[in-house]
């Protein structure tokens, strides 16, 4: 197996980040000046991550701040309820809010995130508040990049990474780069190379990889030969609809192509995406077919409403992809 965990572990895989709520609308394919009607879901990329390996028949946990209020007693409900471990989440006592993200769906190509993100509750995640003996009994630590936008919550998350690396257990990075969470370009691709130098696994779209090394148009050769002078063995550089590549530390390189779909939104691909791939390289399977699982989770995502309850069962990433065989 390419990144060798242990399977005795109590976790499959630990995400830490944020958990927030979001807001989609109802009535789509219209601008959301028109929008009267939202439906509220989970949201947050780690969370939506955490909920996809569930639904996969995983057993995730969560570390992350969460409100003291109903947006955040929703969150710990629908989360646990999923099959995701929220007992090592932490509420916020300070009065911070829970992240929303209204999501207006105005053509199956154009869709957009409006962002009530400040103050938010799980940016003021502590350092002190992250359990190394937690993140012990996991297979993989995923970090999201978010997180690093902003301190007390960029110093719980490099506390994260230093207890994994302590105690062998692999860091998985999703860049997750949402622009209004950061102050510069420049503090970026710093927090973002200080944890891509630490991690075992990297997963983000180009434009993503373009924050990591502050530049337009990089070249994935040129990527992943600089990081895999570091810790990393598997990086994959999502091209959208265009599909995906896995580049691995020994030279190999895969190609994945999307499954062409009815789509309803784009938001959630990434996330679907990164779900079923963990899933099936956990699972033991090539790269190959962990590209078809990240494509096809992702495939049938965005052809949903929402993009954590969406999340699919392996029968129906099965089902998918061998309809295209
Ligand atoms: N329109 C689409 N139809 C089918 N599959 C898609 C579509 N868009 C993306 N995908 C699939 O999802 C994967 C990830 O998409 P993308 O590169 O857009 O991720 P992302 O930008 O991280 O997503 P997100 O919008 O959730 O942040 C792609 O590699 C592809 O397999
Ligand atoms: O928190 C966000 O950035 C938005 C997410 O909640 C949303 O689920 C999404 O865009 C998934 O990729």
């Amino acid at each position: 197996m390419l990144i060798k965990t242990d399977d005795t572990k109590k976790y499959d895989l630990i995400a830490v980040g944020r958990a927030c709520i979001d807001l989609n609308a109802v009535e789509f394919n219209r601008p959301m000046e028109e929008t009267m009607t939202f439906a509220k879901y989970v949201g947050g990329s780690p969370a939506n991550v955490a909920i996809g390996l569930a639904k996969l028949g995983l057993k995730p946990g969560f570390i992350g701040k969460l409100a003291d209020d109903q947006h955040g007693r929703f969150i710990k409900t629908y989360m646990t309820a999923a099959g995701v471990d929220m007992e090592e989440t932490v509420l916020d006592t300070a009065g911070h809010k829970t992240g929303l993200a209204f999501t207006e769906i105005k053509s199956p190509s154009e869709c957009s995130i409006l962002m009530y993100r400040d103050e938010v509750a799980d940016l003021y995640l502590e350092a002190s508040e992250v359990d190394e003996a937690y993140i012990k009994q996991a297979r993989l630590l995923l970090v999201s990049g978010t997180a690093l936008s902003m301190s007390p919550s960029r110093e719980a998350i490099l506390t994260a990474v230093a207890y994994a690396k302590k105690n062998d257990v692999p860091v998985v990075f999703e860049l997750d780069y949402r622009p209004y969470t950061w102050q510069s370009l420049e503090d970026t691709a710093v927090y973002y190379s200080l944890v891509a130098n630490q991690a075992d696994i990297i997963i983000g779209t180009r434009d993503e990889f373009d924050r990591l090394e502050n530049k337009e148009g990089g070249k994935n050769e040129e990527t992943i030969a600089a990081l895999f002078q570091h810790s990393a063995q598997l990086i994959v550089i999502k091209h959208g609809v265009e599909g995906s590549y896995a580049y691995t530390k020994a030279g190999d390189v895969y190609n994945g192509k999307a499954y062409k779909t009815k789509v309803l939104k784009t938001f959630g691909a990434g996330d679907s995406y990164a779900a079923a791939f963990i899933y099936a390289v956990l699972a033991g399977k090539s790269i190959e077919t962990a590209l078809k699982y990240g494509s096809a989770s992702a495939s049938i995502v965005v052809s949903k409403h929402s993009s954590s309850d969406a999340m699919p069962d392996v029968a129906a990433i099965e089902a998918l992809i061998q309809s295209h065989e």
